[in-house]
């Protein structure tokens, strides 16, 4: 499969190049050149096909030949070592719990694809680093999925007061070939100085850059495979239902593209809900048409605080750009602090199910529009809801306990490098050579 620039349908690449370039040089993002559809055999069998075999059916077309079948088997059986259960919380609502895994949210997935990847391709005498902008859960999956791997080193870059406690726990004090960088400033500026960081000649000339975030098709692409699992799992309880509508919680977008890639290759989805916080720049322009990004502003569902979301312009290519297509499709829904909130309490008193914020709002959007889509739904349980254990508190007004995964975390010291949001000193800091923990 070749991959072409959303800015440019000529300049196209190899999976494996697209892969260690993470973004091309005009600044678009890598989009497959042709879209492979899925027959009717494969439907039918998904049911009872597990998440590796999924993966690898969904996956052969887009990294084919650079993977072999052999290899990606492996990968595939490596990746998917935990489940992502659908979990009925209400009738015909369903959650699809992502929080599984060993960092507790959905980018485990999309991490630890990549890391294999990017590790298979990566030459020994060209170390990787991989920048990484994260407002909270990509970091901690990053840091973890390339935890120890020869020839890489990770930087995460996060808003210094934008993620939660134990979110900065899981990417600060890992150490080896991990370090983080806090920012004075907002998730889309610690993307805007990653991806400054890769059109600057001089930077690149000096390190062999990639990114980790859902720009790249390495972490953006293996994110389709649970929707085949949820449509699998949910197809096995209602063998009869035809219609279904998901709902996703939408910071940086790759998730809901990732989503409306997989039902474009066959996927039988009625409906997606675009559903955010505060930071409505989708749900905006699907009633407005008008595409606003604007700065982000602090949220519960912290997340999601993104102002410019970055795979937008593969929704866009998607539906070729045409806002009616898209809105057939994809339906928007935002919520505040307050109904998310008031969500939480309402579900765990209801139907004692513990929703995280971001999955609040997957499930109220549901609530609100599923009696005018007339399907069954499913949201998107993103993260677990202990890794936003101080607000959970707050408004449950009980403890949450933590999983194992993130109780090991508890009395770490962090190892932080903070810094003004500057590209200048960013890049002074990144053209350091790397000593473990730090840059
Ligand atoms: N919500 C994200 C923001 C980055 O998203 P990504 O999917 O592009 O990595 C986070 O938790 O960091």
């Amino acid at each position: 499969m070749n991959y072409y620039s959303t800015n440019d349908y000529a300049a196209q690449m190899s999976f494996k190049e697209a892969v260690i370039k993470g973004l091309p040089k005009d600044k678009g993002l890598f989009f497959p050149h042709e879209i492979p559809t899925l027959g009717e055999d494969f439907f039918e069998s998904l049911p009872s096909l597990s998440l590796p075999e999924i993966a690898f059916e969904v996956l052969q077309p887009y990294v084919t030949p650079d993977i072999t079948p052999e290899d990606l088997r492996k990968i595939c059986g490596e990746v998917f070592t935990f489940q992502i259960p659908l979990v009925e919380v209400e009738k015909d609502v369903y959650a699809l719990e992502l929080f599984h895994g060993p960092t507790c949210a959905f980018k485990d997935v999309g991490a630890r694809f990549m890391s294999r990847c990017l590790q298979a391709f990566a030459e020994p005498d060209r170390p990787v680093t991989v920048l990484v902008a994260t407002s909270g859960d990509t970091g901690s999956a990053v840091a973890n999925g390339f935890l120890g791997l020869e020839n890489i080193d990770v930087v995460v870059v996060y808003p210094q007061f934008g993620v939660s406690e134990i979110q900065e726990m899981q990417f600060t004090t890992l150490g080896q070939n991990t370090s983080a960088v806090g920012i004075e400033g907002t998730f889309d500026d610690c993307q805007t100085l990653v991806k400054q960081a890769f059109s600057d000649e001089d930077l690149n000339q000096k390190k062999n850059l990639s990114s980790a975030n859902s720009i790249n098709v390495a972490r953006w692409l293996p994110q389709m495979v649970y929707f085949f699992h949820a449509w699998g799992q949910w197809k096995k309880l209602n063998p009869d239902a035809a219609e279904i509508t998901i709902s996703v919680p939408s910071g940086n977008f790759g998730n809901l593209a990732a989503g409306l890639l997989a039902r474009q290759m066959g996927l039988p989805i009625t409906y997606f809900v675009a559903a955010t916080n505060r930071n409505r720049i989708v749900p905006n322009y699907l009633e407005t048409g008008e595409y606003a990004p604007a700065p982000s502003v602090a949220t519960i569902a912290n997340a999601m605080d993104v102002g410019n979301p970055n795979n937008f312009p593969r929704i866009q290519e998607l539906f070729r750009h045409e806002l009616e297509a898209m809105q057939q499709v994809v339906k928007g829904f935002w919520a505040d602090d307050e109904e998310i909130k008031g969500t939480i309490k309402l579900v765990h008193q209801e139907n004692g199910y513990l929703l995280d914020p971001h999955g609040a709002i997957g499930y109220l959007s549901l609530r609100q529009l599923l009696p005018e889509l007339k399907t069954p739904g499913i949201f998107l349980e993103t993260a677990h809801p202990a890794k936003f254990k101080e607000s959970m508190e707050k408004v449950l007004g009980q403890e949450i306990e933590l999983p194992e995964q993130l109780k090991v975390f508890q009395g770490r010291q962090k190892q932080v490098t903070d810094m003004p949001n500057d590209f200048a000193g960013f890049k002074l800091l990144l053209m350091q050579e790397h000593k473990e923990g730090t840059l």
